[in-house]
């Protein structure tokens, strides 16, 4: 029974990723060209998230700064779930609802990108984060799920959105996880050209 659950597990797993490759493919390649345009003109990438998201966040900043699959000069990126001092202050002094608004508006500048993660689209915080980047002309990029909740409202038209079609929080982090690699692999492809890699 339990061995049939886990099963399950990756057919629905493995489902939505075969549904959503075509949904979610121009949104992907339009976010690795944002990104792109940023980084190489001396921006860098400012990523948000709760939870499992505050894992994928920092997830991509140690690919962006670290590397990928291949080699390739290190490219600016800083998680904003990371500082326990700057967090704790924040939320103890303000509001936890602010965590990110804050250092977006203390880190950001014009021509960075903010890549905000939520399944929901609805957390508070990821919002502010979201206003405090507009504030600064900022491109978002946000990964969502759940039809994109207020996020999609929240948005601009010159940002990205990448909205996975699923209403169950893990699967969405799943396709997150695997959009995160796609937005790593198609910026070092556009870096370094179309090579196989082994790694
Ligand atoms: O990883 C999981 C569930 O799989 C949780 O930690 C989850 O990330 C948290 O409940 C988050 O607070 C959810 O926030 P969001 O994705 O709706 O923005
Ligand atoms: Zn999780």
């Amino acid at each position: 029974m339990l061995e049939q659950r886990i099963e399950q597990h990756f057919i629905d797993s493995a489902d939505l990723k075969y549904q959503a490759a075509h949904v979610l493919s121009k949104p992907i390649a339009a976010a690795v060209q944002a990104i792109l345009a940023s980084v190489t003109s001396g921006g860098k990438v400012l990523a948000c998230g709760n939870g499992g998201s505050a894992a994928d966040a920092q997830h991509f900043a140690a690919e962006f700064i670290g590397r990928y699959e291949r080699e390739r000069p290190e490219l600016a990126a800083i998680a904003l779930t990371t500082d326990s001092s700057i967090i704790t202050a924040i939320a103890n002094d303000y509001d936890f609802n602010v965590i990110f608004s804050k250092q977006v508006r203390g880190l950001g500048s014009t021509g960075d990108v903010l890549l905000a993660l939520s399944t929901s689209g609805n957390s508070a915080n990821v919002l502010a984060a979201i206003e405090a980047a507009h504030e600064r002309d900022m491109t978002v990029v946000a990964l969502t799920g759940k039809g994109g909740g207020k996020i999609t409202q929240a948005l601009r038209e010159t940002d990205v959105h990448i909205c996975v079609p699923h209403d169950r929080t893990a699967r969405i982090q799943e396709v997150h996880l695997l959009v995160l690699h796609c937005i790593c692999d198609g910026v070092d492809t556009q870096l370094l050209g179309d090579q196989e890699t082994g790694t």
